[in-house]
């Protein structure tokens, strides 16, 4: 086989929600039965042709395989799930005499239906974006179930164009899955890569037959050393996998992309293979080091892809520094093409649509300008440096003028950080809390509470929405924000609660909120980016040195503890997880950045305290996101972000209580972490593996109160009273009743009122019955 040239420049992947989130509105009309699949098909479709047309228009080839397939109705992983009829037996009725499964049934996988849970949900390597976990057990049928990317390709070469399709590859695929229930113990889905294969080796025949000249596999899982399967293991897996497509006798040419880090020893195995070009992430990761002798001949017989533009991150960079590491990969190869680090997936699409970024707009990339920047390296390497020198002085100099910028480094701020001391990271010992607490707070056995937020409405969304058009006054969005607050404060009451939020009705997100209302960010107007799903955020742009100009909380808070004699929780969002979720500045280590971001939460908590506020929450989900995957990087990462929430919260007095939460954590993982972080009360989500979490829990002898969630808010399905009972007595097998909350495993803004109010009312009666049964007053 002559193998096809590999475009000079390409990306990994491109946002698919649309420029105007077209694929979410649609996807949510389907969902909520106002156009019927053949509507949504046609949606996506059209915006699979307008992406194609943008790309091809922004410098990728029409025809060279330079533009990827990589569109999703909701997630890549739950895509090769489908593709490979990889369908959980409790979806089976679901699935066609074909094994074909229809797009209501994809959902269904998505989102649960009826009794049905849906798949796990789970980070994304280190990116806040989530992906649907596949179930693999020593049971599974694998078949080729679904030919949609085989179609996706024919309908752009109908349309002219030659692309090249992106699969999550077997390897990978395997590695993030988990073990299907009632697999035997020590199951590992990677012992099914020999059935696996051969449906991935069908498909590639049929992509190949339809005219596809490469193949994008995607094997970030080979960069991950948190996956809990030996390095050996994986590795051999890697060389079997390859083995096998490579040696197909009629298959696209391949490209194994490896985003999110380096490859290390897995280089070797991939040079061994039969792969035709190697992806590496030189952002994030670096080139092969230390190569033997026969990897560096193999090597130079393939492509080397060399992903130099940051997929993570929105600045425009240095593009000569990038053109550099692009070009040092000759050294492997003679064949060398330009790429993103990762997919595009995690950027937005346009600078251009920005209109109120002013001098900001000059320092940044978005999708479309990455793409433009792939398309001018690209011609570097084919023309040579002189040829591109003009655009990579420009972003020079934007860098330049963005390093040096007004506001970038603010004195004050400086020099506050630079006093600090150990004090100021360090509260009273923890049995002195708790006594003042217990006085000031007298709360009852197994309190309850819920993670801060209350369904987020149309009427809400609309509210903020025109107030942002001018067509409401601040007043007026005060008052039905304060009139939503109001009804969350009585409903909470009714149903039993006893430490009580306000609801979070004022926030559009839990991190843009702050953002707006802090210096040294800067926030978009149609800078979405998919979070899971049909959901996305707009991250913030952290570009300066951070301050809170005014009290931002208090207010809401205040207002909220008048209406009521319990308790109320001041609620706060941490500093990791504000810059884990905002584009931030790429000038000076995060440790430093989120110092500053500190510095403003802990003046925020000391007006909330001077208010009145005696619980403050800080939330810190995205704690366990931002760990660095090497583990000779993870002590420092703790270092800082530990030292950050202790910085925010320490200042406060003995009495006032603090509680964190975290979600999509595997505990085990980060144990160490919530101990540092020395907060009173930390809630977890626990519900969706069953209370798995206590083993680690009681393992660790954790001793401060901790918040096991009881039930699952991803799913609209109302827990029973039996079922939250159960999850609430496995709690108490592991923790002691003096330590445990009773809580929701996360926030509610994603649900309705209905399913909110029926789930809050059975956690209650199963507290009060569990309270009852272990002899504390109801
Ligand atoms: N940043 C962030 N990351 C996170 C989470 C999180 O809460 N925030 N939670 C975890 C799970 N991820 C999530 C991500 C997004 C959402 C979410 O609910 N997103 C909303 C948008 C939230 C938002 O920004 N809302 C704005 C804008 C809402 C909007 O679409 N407005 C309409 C107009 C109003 C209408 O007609 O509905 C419009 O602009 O067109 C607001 O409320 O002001 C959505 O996709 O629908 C939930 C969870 C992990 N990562
Ligand atoms: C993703 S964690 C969410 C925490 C936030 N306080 C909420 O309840 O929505
Ligand atoms: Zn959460």
């Amino acid at each position: 086989m002559t193998t096809p040239a590999f475009p000079t420049g390409t990306i990994l992947g491109y946002p698919r929600i649309g420029r105007r989130r077209e694929l979410k509105k649609a996807v949510e009309a389907f969902w909520a039965g106002r156009i019927d699949a053949a509507e949504l098909e046609a949606a996506a479709a059209a915006l699979r042709t307008a992406t194609r047309e943008r790309l091809a228009q922004l410098g990728l080839g029409r025809t060279d395989s330079a533009i990827p397939e990589s569109f999703s109705f909701y997630d890549q992983v739950l895509d090769a799930a489908v593709a490979v009829g990889a369908i959980p037996p409790r979806f089976s009725d679901l699935v066609d005499a074909d094994g074909a499964i229809d797009l209501a049934g994809y959902f269904a996988l998505a989102r649960g239906e009826g009794d049905r849970a849906p798949l796990e949900m789970t980070k994304w390597f280190d990116t806040n974006y989530h992906y649907l976990v596949p179930e693999i057990g020593p049971e599974t049928t694998f078949s080729l179930a679904s030919d949609r990317i085989v179609r996706q390709f024919i309908e752009a070469k109908d349309a002219g164009l030659i692309t090249r399709p992106v699969l999550v590859g077997p390897v990978t695929f395997l590695l993030l899955a988990k073990a299907a229930t009632g697999a035997p113990a020590g199951f590992q889905p990677i012992s099914r890569l020999a059935d696996l294969l051969p449906v991935y080796a069908e498909l590639l025949e049929r992509l190949a037959a339809a005219g596809a000249d490469w193949v994008q596999l995607d094997e970030p899982g080979l960069v991950n050393e948190s996956i809990p399967v030996g390095r050996a293991a994986q590795l051999d897996a890697l060389e079997r996998a390859y083995e096998v497509l490579g040696g197909l006798a009629s298959r696209p040419a391949i490209f194994v992309a490896a985003p999110y880090g380096s490859l290390g020893d897995a280089v070797d195995v991939l040079a061994a293979s039969a792969v035709e070009a190697i992806g590496f992430d030189l952002v994030r990761g670096s080139l092969p080091i230390g190569l033997t002798d026969a990897a560096r001949t193999a090597l130079a017989g393939k492509t080397i892809v060399a992903g130099v533009i940051d997929g993570h991150n929105i600045w425009r960079g240095d593009l000569a520094g990038a053109f550099e590491s692009a070009a040092a990969a000759f050294e492997l190869s003679p064949s060398v093409a330009v790429s993103t680090s990762t997919s595009l997936q995690h950027v937005p699409h346009d600078v251009d649509d920005e209109t109120k970024l002013g001098h900001l707009s000059g320092w940044l990339a978005f999708a479309d300008q990455k793409v433009e920047q792939v398309a001018t390296l690209a011609a570097g390497l084919i023309d040579g440096r002189p040829a591109i020198a003009d655009a990579l002085d420009a972003a020079s100099v934007a860098l330049a003028q963005r390093l040096s910028a007004s506001g970038v480094r603010d004195g004050a701020v400086r020099a506050r950080a630079a006093v600090l001391s150990d004090v100021d990271f360090a509260r009273d010992d923890y049995e002195v809390r708790v006594a003042a607490q217990q006085q000031a707070l007298d709360l009852p056995p197994l309190p309850t509470t819920t993670i801060g937020s209350f369904p987020q409405t149309g009427e809400i969304r609309r509210a903020r929405a025109a107030l942002g058009r001018g067509e409401l006054s601040e007043a007026d969005y005060v008052a039905e924000m304060r009139a939503e607050i109001a009804r969350v404060v009585a409903l909470q009451e009714e149903i039993g609660l006893d430490v009580l939020v306000h609801g979070e009705p004022e926030r559009n997100d839990m991190v843009q909120y702050f953002a707006e209302n802090l210096d040294g960010f800067d926030v978009t107007e149609h800078g979405w980016v998919q979070s899971y799903g049909s959901r996305c955020t707009r991250p913030s742009i952290l570009w300066g040195d951070v301050s809170r100009p005014k009290p931002i909380t208090v207010e809401w808070s205040a207002y909220t503890q008048s209406l009521t004699s319990k308790p109320v929780k001041g609620m706060l969002t941490g500093p990791v997880t504000i810059l884990a979720w905002s584009f931030v500045r790429d000038d000076q280590p995060l440790g430093d950045t989120a110092r500053q971001v500190a510095l403003a939460l802990r003046d925020e908590i000391a007006d909330l305290e001077a208010a009145g506020i005696a619980i403050v929450q800080v939330d810190e989900p995205a704690l366990r996101e931002l760990l660095p995957l090497e583990r000779d990087r993870q002590a420092d990462y703790l270092d800082w972000s530990v030292g950050s929430f202790r910085l925010a919260t320490a200042g406060v007095a003995a009495a006032t209580q603090i509680h964190t939460h975290l979600c999509y954590s595997e505990f085990g993982v980060i144990i160490d972490a919530i101990r540092g972080l020395d907060a009173d009360v930390t809630s977890i989500e626990a519900a969706r593996s069953r209370m798995e979490v206590v083993v680690d829990l009681e393992a660790s002898g954790f001793d401060h109160g901790i918040g096991p969630g009881v039930y699952d808010i991803h799913s609209p399905r109302v827990p029973s009273v039996a079922e939250v009972t159960e999850l609430i007595e496995r709690a108490l097998d592991g923790i002691p009743e003096r330590q445990l909350w009773i809580n929701p495993d996360c926030g509610l803004k994603t649900r309705g009122y209905d399913e909110t109010v029926a789930s809050l009312r059975n956690m209650l009666e199963a507290t009060r019955g569990v309270r009852a049964s272990v002899g504390s007053p109801v």
